[in-house]
């Protein structure tokens, strides 16, 4: 489906995977939950530039934007919307984009993983020597080897989620952008899809990650918080719970009315209390080396 984008313009460029330059995007009607309220604008975001190779963690209450923003970004924004500014993206074919939605039904186009994974890499008009090696990668990056000829709709809604993503490791994109990709996982395959989204950014894919999970933060992302339709917060996580009053409940993430994780508490508490903490620790393992020179 194409977008409706009157104003908008789009441009290619060759540094930022994603630039936006004040764009806003209204709905053309007001819906049912918006009546009355004229216009309705979804999403304003002044200034905004992903770089290569980047980790943007993407998070905000629900209907803050965060998929009217990743939609936007991948072209997916569907009909009925107005878009105004500037966007360029810095790849040359879409094919250089990965979307992994956050309900995956639409996504997938094969009867099974297997057949799946090969009609997206026939798309993407990659050589059929290779197909065999990328799909058994895809396979057993994301745990589906034994699944791999299970008709789709035999798969659960987590093992579909996973299909998905296997489609996008298996074509190699520059850049991956997932919407909740793990919000219907279990514990395990959330784990597994994390670590193989992690090694493909460590191999230099940018990855723009909706989550409401901040277990799944780590050191060096950035983060990007919407609040009603706008960009509340664009920073590193430190700052994004460094609080005035030493627990957090002043800082962004209070402010969001985000928990502050039980490990980051800690960590708030002993830097009020004068201990110096080098980082804020985001996980055991951190606090554990950040206290283990004190002995
Ligand atoms: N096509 C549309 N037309 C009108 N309004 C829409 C449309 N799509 C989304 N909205 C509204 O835009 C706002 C932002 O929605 P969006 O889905 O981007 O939020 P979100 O942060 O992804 O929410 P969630 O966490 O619940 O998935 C919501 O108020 C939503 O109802």
């Amino acid at each position: 489906m194409q977008s409706e984008v009157e104003e908008g313009e789009e441009k290619m460029n060759c540094t930022s995977p994603f630039s936006l330059d004040n764009v806003t995007v209204q709905a053309s009607r007001p819906t049912a939950e918006l009546e009355g309220e004229e216009p309705s604008t979804l999403l304003t975001v002044e200034a905004l530039q992903v770089q290569p190779g980047e980790w943007v963690q993407l998070i905000g209450p629900n209907g803050s934007g965060k998929t009217t923003l990743v939609r936007l970004l991948t072209g997916h924004l569907g009909t009925g919307l107005h878009v105004q500014g500037q966007l360029s993206r810095g790849f040359a074919g879409e094919e250089e984009i990965a979307y992994v939605m956050q309900h995956p039904d639409a996504a997938l186009v094969g009867s099974t993983p297997r057949e799946d994974i090969l009609m997206g890499l026939e798309l993407r008009g990659l050589p059929a020597a290779r197909m065999p090696q990328l799909l058994e990668l895809a396979l057993a990056s994301t745990g589906l080897e034994a699944l791999a000829d299970r008709p789709i709709e035999q798969l659960s809604g987590g093992q579909k989620q996973l299909t998905a993503l296997a489609g996008c490791i298996a074509g190699g994109a520059q850049v991956l952008v997932l919407d909740e990709a793990t919000s219907m996982l279990d514990a395990e395959s959330a784990r597994l899809v994390l670590y193989t989204v992690r090694e493909l950014h460590g191999a230099g894919t940018a990855v723009v990650w909706v989550t409401h999970r901040q277990e799944e933060w780590a050191r060096g992302d950035r983060l990007i918080a919407l609040q009603k339709g706008r960009i509340a917060f664009d920073g590193a996580i430190d700052d994004f719970y460094g609080g005035t009053d030493g627990c957090g409940a002043q800082s962004v993430c209070g402010a969001m009315g985000l928990p502050v994780p039980e490990i980051v508490q800690v960590g708030l508490h002993l830097r009020a209390r004068g201990y110096p903490l080098q980082v804020l620790p985001l996980t055991a393992l951190e606090l554990a080396e950040e206290v283990g020179p004190w002995r």
